[in-house]
């Protein structure tokens, strides 16, 4: 099968690596040349995904049997079109589409299928922003409705900080719409990802939920199991086999909650492989979320998902701009026992960027907590020079 990847980063670098393991064509697209992914894809193709017509060029060079969206910024509204043309876009149009815009999932989560969510609002103008923080209260959270990885993303806590907010994550934006989510802030007590791989003639199945740490909007430790009581896992399971469902397609979706001393709060979800889903590269499952995306894709049954081991992820960061960014401290790394590293491959370097992961693993029994610090440690090993 001949599958179009859109965007290359290191999530689609390990997913065209399991593609390339059973003998499927990757063509990778990004908007840079080298990105991850193209290192180990057949072809690549540079262009700008949210520009719709170079999309089509795209599509119909290659006439891929599968579309699988890797990033959110990308033109997904030509995805219907794809999809009338007869190719599969994973895990669907609609999927890759709503989950684009924060405001099409959660009225979708909220409002269609009653998901518990934090109060929100939307924005268009800093007058609308103000009113928006006073109908869901101090604290609550801004973001541009289309950015990921906390682009432009930040906390309201005073009346002061409301203009400021409405220009960061208006300048954080991606997308062409200069519009706003505002959310009252949820104290949440943990946060997890519930990796949720639907199946095309099979049952829905879950991997045991990922805990996660965020700076900044992003993720910087993951971990696998996260411990979470068997009431809050059951409404975790029940929110994310609806919206999946109503989201149409086969594929892994990464469905993030907040927990909560009042119970189970959806977040968001990604209809593709979860940043924080890189902690199964550690080997704590039968499979890794990038093979079950793949089967899924391919309708190759998924019999069972079993915890093999208990592992964690910490990201390795770039701290400065760079067009050439080397790496110290591998052999240390190496060193040590239960671990292992990706190094992503990325060709510049700048400010927070993800560069590599390092993770290690242990027996399922092993409190979950020294399996984070270990990760963290060995994390600390690696350097990015510029
Ligand atoms: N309403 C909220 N209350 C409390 N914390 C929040 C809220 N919204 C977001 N956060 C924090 O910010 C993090 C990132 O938010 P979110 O997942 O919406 O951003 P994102 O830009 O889509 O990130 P990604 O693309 O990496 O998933 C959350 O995981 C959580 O830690
Ligand atoms: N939270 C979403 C996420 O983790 N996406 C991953 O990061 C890449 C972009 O990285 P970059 O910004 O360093 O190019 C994406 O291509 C994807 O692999
Ligand atoms: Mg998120």
């Amino acid at each position: 099968m001949k599958i179009l990847l859109l965007g290359s980063g290191e999530l689609g670098k390990e997913f065209t690596i399991a593609a390339q393991r059973i003998g499927q064509i990757v063509i990778a697209v990004d908007s840079y040349e080298n990105a991850p992914a193209m290192q180990v894809a057949h072809d690549f193709e540079v262009i700008n995904m949210l520009d719709g017509e170079a999309l089509d060029r795209v599509v119909a060079k290659h006439k891929p049997d599968f579309i699988v969206p890797e990033i959110e910024a990308i033109r997904t509204e030509r995805f219907y079109d794809y999809e009338n043309q007869g190719i599969t876009v994973v895990p669907s149009a609609k999927a890759a589409n709503f989950t684009m815009n924060r405001k099409a999932i959660r009225d979708l989560a909220s409002k269609e299928l009653g998901l518990k969510t934090a109060n929100y609002r939307y924005a268009t103008t800093a007058e609308e922003l103000q009113k928006g923080v006073e109908a869901v209260g101090m604290p609550c959270v801004v973001k541009p409705l289309m950015s990921s990885s906390g682009k432009g993303q930040s906390t309201i806590k005073t009346e002061a900080d409301i203009e400021k907010a409405w220009k960061y994550a208006v300048e954080g934006s991606r997308g062409d719409v200069v519009e706003v989510i505002v959310e009252a802030f949820v104290k949440f007590n943990s946060e997890i990802t519930l990796l949720t791989v639907v199946q095309n003639n099979n049952p829905t199945l879950f991997c045991a939920p990922i805990g996660h740490r965020q700076e900044r909007g992003d993720y910087q430790e993951s971990w696998q199991p996260a411990i979470i009581s068997d009431k809050d896992l059951y409404e975790a399971q029940d929110m994310a086999e609806k919206v999946t469902e109503a989201l149409g397609g086969a594929g892994l979706f990464g469905v993030e909650f907040f927990l909560t001393d009042d119970g189970v709060y959806f977040s968001e979800l990604s209809p593709r492989p979860h940043d924080t889903g890189m902690v199964t590269l550690a080997g704590t499952q039968n499979f890794n979320e990038f093979e079950l995306h793949l089967r899924a894709i391919l309708s190759l049954p998924i019999f069972e998902i079993t915890l093999e081991k208990a592992g964690a992820s910490a990201v390795i960061l770039a701290s400065e701009n760079s067009t050439n960014p080397t790496y110290s401290g591998i052999e240390k790394i190496a060193a040590l026992p239960k671990t292992d590293f990706r190094i992503f491959g990325k060709p510049t370097s700048r400010p927070y960027r993800r560069m590599a992961v390092a993770l290690v693993s242990d027996t399922v029994e092993t409190p979950i907590e020294e399996v984070v610090e270990k990760a963290k440690n060995a994390a600390r090993l690696i350097t990015v020079h510029s």
